[in-house]
């Protein structure tokens, strides 16, 4: 049984600490002290999530073995920054967010012997006050980041995740980052900008412009070294639409509810790419520009 820091008590923290909790030990690092009891449920579950909680200021220096961050895209640098000075001498940090950040700085502040993984994962959820509703179990993705990382994600994986349903390793983590972008990119802004379920985005109208936008995406990362097809990329696009044809993205959620979006992390982080390598990206720069003015005039 291991110890396991998640920070936040969000959906995917949660939806986190609910399946690990059943082996491990779990401390939900929150912004302030409270005594919640947060709750696990599904269509025919609900139970308590085994879990006690502590704020940042309540945790000593070097004392964290495992830390989980999941949080948004715009929180992960300052997180990074802040806790860092808890993580023990050989703590695994593991970042799990939507969208691209450039955490390289960050990491390469970590001790030689402190090991940085990414858990992608499509399982889906919210939160209601205390309860996290699990509405979705897509694919999970687990892969190292640094070098002392590359010797122990397997073990790190099978401690952890090896019971996720549909949850498998790859050592080369940077393509399946690429491609969970490109799927954000092609229905995260176009569902919230239009109001749609995510299935209502294979509508033919759409089809041109979700195609600029994918070969944009691969264009950009061909330029990091990245090699992805455009057809692999429009038929996962299409494919997740598909799957998830009666959910709501979470960017249109987030617009809906007045919060802010991750749209920085999805089409602005190929905007930054792009204006360096001098790629022209006028599909992205759009939504960018577009879901920023939204967000911008629901916040007055
Ligand atoms: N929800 C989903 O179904 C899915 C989400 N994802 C991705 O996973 C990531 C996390 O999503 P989700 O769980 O929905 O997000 P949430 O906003 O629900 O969770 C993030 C949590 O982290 C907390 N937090 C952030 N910064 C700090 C801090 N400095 N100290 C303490 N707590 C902090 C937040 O608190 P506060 O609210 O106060 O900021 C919040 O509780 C996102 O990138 C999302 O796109 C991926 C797949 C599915
Ligand atoms: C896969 C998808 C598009 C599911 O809605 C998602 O990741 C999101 O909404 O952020």
């Amino acid at each position: 049984m291991a110890n396991i820091h998640i920070l936040g008590e969000g959906a995917i923290g949660l939806l986190l600490a609910q399946h690990l909790s059943q082996s491990h030990q779990i401390t939900l690092i929150t912004r302030n002290k409270r005594a919640a009891t947060y709750r696990y449920q599904t269509a025919s579950i609900q139970q308590t999530i085994p879990c006690s909680t502590k704020t940042l200021a309540e945790l000593p220096a070097s004392s964290i073995d495992t830390l989980i961050i999941p949080v948004k895209a715009y929180q992960v640098i300052e997180v990074l920054r802040a806790l860092r000075p808890a993580l023990s001498k050989n703590g695994a940090l593991i970042l799990s967010h939507n969208g691209m950040v450039d955490w390289s700085g960050e990491l390469a502040a970590l001790e030689k012997t402190q090991s940085a993984y990414f858990l992608s994962t499509s399982i889906a959820g919210y939160k209601v006050a205390d309860t996290v509703h699990h509405t979705g179990q897509g694919a999970t993705w687990f892969g190292p980041l640094n070098s002392p990382a590359e010797c122990h994600y397997q073990r790190v994986f099978s401690q952890l995740f090896s019971t996720f349903e549909n949850a498998q390793t790859t050592f080369d983590i940077m393509p399946t980052l690429w491609k969970k972008l490109a799927v954000n990119i092609a229905i995260n802004p176009l569902s919230a900008l239009e109001q749609v379920a995510n299935g209502q985005l294979r509508q033919p109208k759409y089809a041109a412009q979700i195609l600029n936008l994918m070969n944009e995406v691969q264009l950009v990362a061909a330029s990091t070294g990245v090699t992805l097809a455009l057809s692999e990329l429009v038929t996962l696009a299409y494919t997740v639409m598909a799957q998830t044809a009666n959910n709501r993205s979470s960017m249109n959620q987030d617009l809906a509810n007045n919060r802010r979006t991750e749209i920085d992390a999805m089409c602005g982080y190929i905007c930054e790419l792009a204006a360096k390598q001098n790629i022209d990206v006028p599909f992205n720069q759009q939504l960018l520009e577009e879901v920023n003015k939204r967000w911008q005039l629901a916040r007055q």
